[in-house]
């Protein structure tokens, strides 16, 4: 991790700048998997997965027997937590269920809007480096509270053609059924085009590889929404002389494990805490069992050195981290002043992996800065607002002048007749 003490604000940018993360040098390997899924359907997904994954099977969806049987492959203690992260996730996500009220503009004219879910959205839930079975409860659990008539979910298939027990496991518990054994590139395209086996979605959604985000991209740009651009892993700590160094570089390390990509930053005001911080580091990382991809990101990953309080925020605010922990006195107060961050985590009693897991809050996270402008995965993400109007004659008496005298000046005619023919029948 590179230190840096008190860098002139004209060199920040630079300072902060992330891993290189530019898939575009993928997209024509990319486009050219996708074209070929969208003309040979479940036959190229099955070339793609023995090229890519491995997998020599005929099946792709996961058989209900396989389903069942994930239970008993994993411990009570696992699957309890499970259950009690799916609970805190759901507590929280249903607060998110916004019910707007019918208003009344102007007498006669009444307007509101409805919560209308997405039909159908397909889970992205990556494989390749660790089952990550908490992305089905953060994906699968708020697709539900919105009331997605159709989910299904892939994920990529070991060699054996099999899928982690806890990642079925957490499906069961989050009501999703029809499971894919599809990873990468293949699953991508197999959600946008449809195959024989997996239907075509509205909206696909979940981190992914370079792979997965570069074919999301792509597929974007042919009429398919995606949730968000959510790549490696990112941690931004504020720490001061309140912060217990090991919490902080256990807490820089959680991220860091995520592997080479992903990016640690420690901002402090404490010389002391600085060099206690980067010894704690270096002496944990080494009883990992993932030590060499948390050196991986620990080589893109930075500390610096600041003067205040206000330093630490603007940084942080420049940077607009995925997460931001706050590990300093009055840290709620410090909370309120933050603008760019995807979840905030308050005071030195909240590491960042509660939020990875069981808080409640969801894991989706904006990385790469954009943060700034995108929010994570949250039940606005499932649902559109679909609005409506209700307009009665009296109503249309007093406005009618209104659309009349704009459309007339937007030089649109047919608009303003609209108006008028209605007007002239309803008469005086
Ligand atoms: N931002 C977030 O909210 C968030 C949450 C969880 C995970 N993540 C990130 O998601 C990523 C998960 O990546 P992963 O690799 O573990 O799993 P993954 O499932 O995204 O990728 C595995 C797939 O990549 C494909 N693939 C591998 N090599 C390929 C090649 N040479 N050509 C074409 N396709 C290939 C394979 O089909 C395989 O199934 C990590 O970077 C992690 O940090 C982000
Ligand atoms: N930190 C990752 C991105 O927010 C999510 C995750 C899943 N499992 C552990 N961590
Ligand atoms: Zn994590």
């Amino acid at each position: 991790m590179q230190t840096y003490v008190n860098p002139p604000r004209n060199q920040w940018d630079e300072l902060l700048q992330r891993p290189q993360l530019d898939v575009s040098g993928l997209y024509e390997q990319v486009q050219s998997v996708l074209d070929e899924i969208e003309v040979a359907g479940d036959q190229a997904v099955l070339k793609y997965s023995r090229m890519f994954d491995g997998y020599e099977g005929a099946e792709l969806q996961v058989g209900e027997e396989e389903i069942a049987a994930a239970s008993s492959k994993i411990t009570k203690e696992l699957k309890s937590a499970i259950e009690t992260a799916a609970q805190n996730i759901k507590t929280f996500h249903a607060t998110q269920w916004q019910l707007m009220e019918k208003v009344e503009t102007q007498p006669g004219v009444t307007c509101w809007q409805k919560n209308v879910p997405i039909e159908k959205v397909g889970l992205y839930v990556p494989g390749g480096t660790a089952p990550l079975f908490s992305t089905v409860l953060m994906l699968g659990v708020p697709a539900k509270i919105a009331g997605c008539r159709e989910i299904i979910l892939c994920t990529p298939p070991g060699k054996d053609g099999k899928i982690h027990p806890a990642i079925l496991y957490a499906a069961s518990v989050a009501g999703i059924d029809k499971i894919y054994k599809i990873g990468g590139i293949q699953a991508i395209g197999a959600m946008t085009f449809g195959t024989e086996s997996v239907p075509k979605v509205y909206k696909i959604f979940g981190p992914g590889n370079k792979y997965v985000t570069a074919a999301k991209q792509l597929v974007s740009l042919k009429n398919m929404a995606i949730d968000m651009p959510a790549g490696p892993s990112e941690v931004l700590i504020m720490a001061d002389e309140s912060a217990n160094p090991a919490f902080v570089a256990a807490d820089l390390l959680s991220q860091a494990e995520h592997g080479a990509g992903s990016q640690v930053i420690l901002l402090t005001t404490v010389p002391e805490l600085l060099d206690a911080v980067m010894a704690e580091v270096e002496k944990q990382v080494k009883s990992l069992p993932r030590e060499d991809g948390a050196r991986g990101a620990l080589n893109d990953s930075r500390a610096f050195l600041l003067t205040s309080i206000d330093e630490m925020i603007k940084m942080s605010d420049l940077y607009a981290p995925e997460h931001l922990i706050l590990a300093v006195n009055d840290a709620e107060e410090v909370a309120d002043r933050i603008i760019n961050a995807g979840s905030v985590f308050i005071g030195h009693y909240t590491p960042e992996s509660a939020g990875d897991y069981a808080s409640g809050t969801n894991h989706t996270l904006p990385t790469y800065g954009h943060a700034r402008t995108y929010s994570g995965v949250n039940i606005d993400s499932y649902i559109r607002k679909v609005t409506f109007q209700h307009i009665t004659p009296e109503g249309l008496k007093q406005l009618g002048p209104v659309i009349q005298e704009m459309a007339a000046a937007e030089m649109l005619d047919a608009h303003k007749n609209a108006v008028t023919i209605r007007l002239n029948e309803i008469g005086d």
